[in-house]
């Protein structure tokens, strides 16, 4: 006769129980009853100030350009930059029973604590649980509607809130952005030796900063130093998404709320690779 499998869950009877050993490893969120969200991607950088909200606006706006339905989750909560680049400021509602997204200019759907906030220079000092879970709600109890693309802005590094999306929400896929001053090897291996443990695919990397064109004479400058983007993505195998250049336009585009009026294309390539998926 078989060996009967004991349940390890000190609170029930049964020797063996399914559900008591499903539900110490599941730990996903539902999202709202009235959220149809058909793809949930990650952006992700090893360290701050790489242009990680960039890159998650510019693929909202790029793949809201060519028809898609795109919304974007602010998971940086202590570093909130996403409304700043779309010029959003209304605070987010309550329906009594969910939040309801604020909408940018170009109809993109934003949550971030900064819309929650009385003023946006308050700082938000709670500890790394509370933060977590905030995120958690920020998918279950937002209406986010039906959504071809939901882009998640991760807050740096590898900490509590990285850790509880990709538990909780039903990530398809990371996009990994560095810059060439980074220590770009350490950077990209820890990303995926996370994604890999939290079984997630990488996309891709996004190289940003990576040269400037001069305007004056028509060559590229590498200010930051030569790129070892390609080898990198090489070595794991993953596609490079996007070369983003230093480009005044483009900060001053971010930093006045205007990034759904960048007309460059550096994307393009980008949300192909992502549409192909
Ligand atoms: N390619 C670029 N050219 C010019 N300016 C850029 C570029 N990428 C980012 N910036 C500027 O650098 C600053 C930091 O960018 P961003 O907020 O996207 O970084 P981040 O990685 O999300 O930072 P944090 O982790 O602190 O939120 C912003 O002012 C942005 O406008």
């Amino acid at each position: 006769m078989a060996e009967e499998k004991k349940c390890s869950s000190t609170s029930c009877g049964k020797s063996s129980c399914e559900g008591c050993d499903k539900a110490k490893t599941d730990f996903s969120v539902k999202p709202h009853a009235m959220s149809h969200i058909k793809k949930v991607i990650g952006v992700v950088s090893g360290k701050g100030g790489v242009g990680k909200s960039m890159v998650t606006s510019l693929l909202a706006v790029t793949m809201s350009k060519k028809g898609y339905k795109c919304g974007i989750l602010d998971a940086d909560i202590t570093g909130p930059s996403i409304p700043k680049a779309f010029g959003v400021k209304d605070k987010i509602m309550s329906n009594g029973e969910a939040m309801l997204p604020v909408y940018s200019e170009g109809g993109v759907p934003i949550i971030s604590i900064n819309l929650l906030l009385q003023n946006e220079t308050d700082p938000v000092v709670w500890r790394g649980p509370v933060i977590a879970n905030t995120v958690k709600q920020f998918w279950s109890d937002v209406i986010w509607g039906d959504l071809d693309y939901l882009f998640i802005d991760m807050p740096p590094g590898t900490g509590d809130v990285p850790l509880t999306v990709f538990q909780s929400l039903p990530v398809d896929a990371i996009v990994v952005v560095t810059s060439p001053q980074e220590l770009v090897s350490m950077i990209v291996a820890k990303a995926v030796k996370m994604a890999e443990l939290m079984k997630i695919p990488v996309a891709g990397l996004v190289e940003n900063m990576s040269y400037f064109h001069c305007p004056d004479n028509g060559k590229d400058y590498q200010i930051f130093g030569e790129s070892h983007i390609d080898e990198v993505a090489g070595r794991y195998g993953l596609p490079v998404l996007a070369r983003i250049p230093i480009d005044p336009a483009l900060a001053a585009a971010c930093d006045e709320g205007r990034i759904e009026e960048f007309a460059g294309s550096c994307m393009d390539d980008a949300v192909m690779m992502l549409e192909d998926r």
